[in-house]
């Protein structure tokens, strides 16, 4: 028995354009308007269906039989338009290619893993932060946001040293691309070839040290875990999503304290409270905004009926800031327990790399906390405008020695 489609004139319509610049600046507006206006809004913009409730977004994304991702997570429906890119093994695939890309990544990113790189990451940051503290005002962006992983991350991949300031324009473009083709993806069209050549050059496994997550992914391809051919391209997931993500997600937790200085004063008093913090920053900011899905089949949320075939816009971001789900939302809160924020997705494609995001966070905010009394705001933060991303290009700060 097929569903009845949406009863003409119960579906809400809105004609905006989420990637526009107005709403790239600032989505909260239209994000609450898309909550107001019912569970599921059709975007006549994109002829596609807005979920920006917590309740549908946390629903779609567990749902991963009738909302698929192989048919890519951006608009573009790969069923019917060439990706820009070969499709990810992992964020572009559905079960049964999905499970052993995702089984050899999660064990390689899982947190026990990860112990091994504990020390080092903490003596990295306090390196950074003893070296930034003499600064009387700074850009906690490039200084701090993005410094820290790349002195991290690309090491702990096992990459060479050469042509690493590749990663940040390439990955700013991958998620770029999963919007509309707008000038954001337009303009960086021109570089795509020279950035996307060298990432894939470095997921050859010559290019790799065998220590590395990159190594250690070749390592299970000569376990039989999964096919030498999946290799590379699973390497190059780490390398699409494994910079410009964490880079927003420390800008967004430094931005976060500087405008609620009392809340930095808890994570001063308790530096456990680091890791709660960095997740209550990707609850209030969500780094990652939105993903899309594709139905397998009619698929009835909300009341409304998506039609097979058609593409589901999630909006993570307004869900973490849904009053339906959470107490005065758009409060960073380290009181309140962020726990099922869909900032890094949920179920099967949930962040197979959110362990590594939590460390650098927590490596960098411990060092923080303990040098600096207070991070002060001195002057307008300045975004970077992503079809994905919430980016700040400039966050000017003062760091207050402890
Ligand atoms: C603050 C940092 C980060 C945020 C906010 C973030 C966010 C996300 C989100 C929302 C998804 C779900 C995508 C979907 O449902 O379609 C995801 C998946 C993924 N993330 Fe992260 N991520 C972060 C850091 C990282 C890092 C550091 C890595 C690699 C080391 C990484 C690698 C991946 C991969 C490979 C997937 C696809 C997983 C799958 O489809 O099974 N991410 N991430
Ligand atoms: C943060 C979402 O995760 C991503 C983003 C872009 C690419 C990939 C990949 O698997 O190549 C994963």
């Amino acid at each position: 028995m097929t569903e009845t489609l949406h009863r003409a004139g119960t579906l809400p319509v809105n004609d905006a354009d989420p990637f526009a610049p107005e709403h790239l600046e600032t989505p909260e507006p239209l994000h609450a308007a898309l909550r107001d206006a019912g569970p599921v809004v059709y975007l006549a913009r994109y002829d596609v269906y807005a979920l920006a409730r917590y309740e549908q977004v946390h629903a779609a994304l567990v749902n991963w039989q009738d909302f698929q991702s192989g048919a890519g997570v951006g608009l573009s429906n790969f069923r019917y338009e060439k990706p820009w890119r070969p499709p990810s093994l992992l964020l572009e695939a559905d079960p049964p290619r999905h499970d052993a890309p995702r089984r050899v990544l999660a064990a390689i990113l899982g947190p026990r893993a990860l112990r091994r790189l504990r020390q080092t990451w903490f003596a990295e940051a306090e390196a950074l932060v003893e070296r930034v503290l003499g600064e009387r005002e700074l850009d906690g962006v490039p200084a701090l946001a993005e410094a820290f992983p790349l002195r991290v991350f690309p090491d702990a991949v096992g990459l060479q040293r050469e042509g690493r300031q590749n990663l940040l324009p390439y990955g700013n473009f991958a998620f770029n691309a999963f919007g509309p083709a707008n000038s954001l993806v337009t303009d960086a069209a021109p570089h795509v070839p020279e950035w996307a050549a060298w990432v894939d050059a470095q997921c050859a496994r010559d290019r790799l040290g065998p220590d590395g997550f990159g190594g250690r992914i070749w390592a299970a391809a000569d376990r039989g875990e999964l096919t030498h051919e999946q290799a590379p391209l699973v390497v190059r997931s780490l390398l699409t999503a494994g910079v410009d993500t964490t880079v927003h997600g420390l800008a967004a937790v430094l931005h976060a304290f500087a405008t609620h200085p009392g809340q930095w004063q808890r994570v001063r008093d308790n530096p456990a409270a680091a890791r709660v913090a960095f997740d209550e920053a990707v609850r209030w900011a969500s780094p990652v905004q939105t993903f899309f899905r594709t139905a397998t089949t009619d698929t009835l949320v909300g009341g409304t009926t998506i039609p097979e075939g058609r593409k589901i816009l999630m909006f993570l971001a307004a869900a973490n800031r849904d009053p339906r789900r959470w107490e005065r939302p758009d409060t960073f809160d380290l009181g309140r327990d962020p726990s099922g924020h869909v900032g890094f997705g949920m179920g099967l494609h949930q962040c197979v790399g959110q362990h590594v995001a939590r460390l650098e966070a927590e490596a960098l905010l411990t060092a923080l906390a303990r040098r600096v009394r207070r991070l002060e705001l001195t002057g307008e933060p300045v975004r970077q405008h992503n079809n994905t991303l919430r980016a700040l290009r400039s966050l000017p700060l003062r760091l207050h020695p402890a």
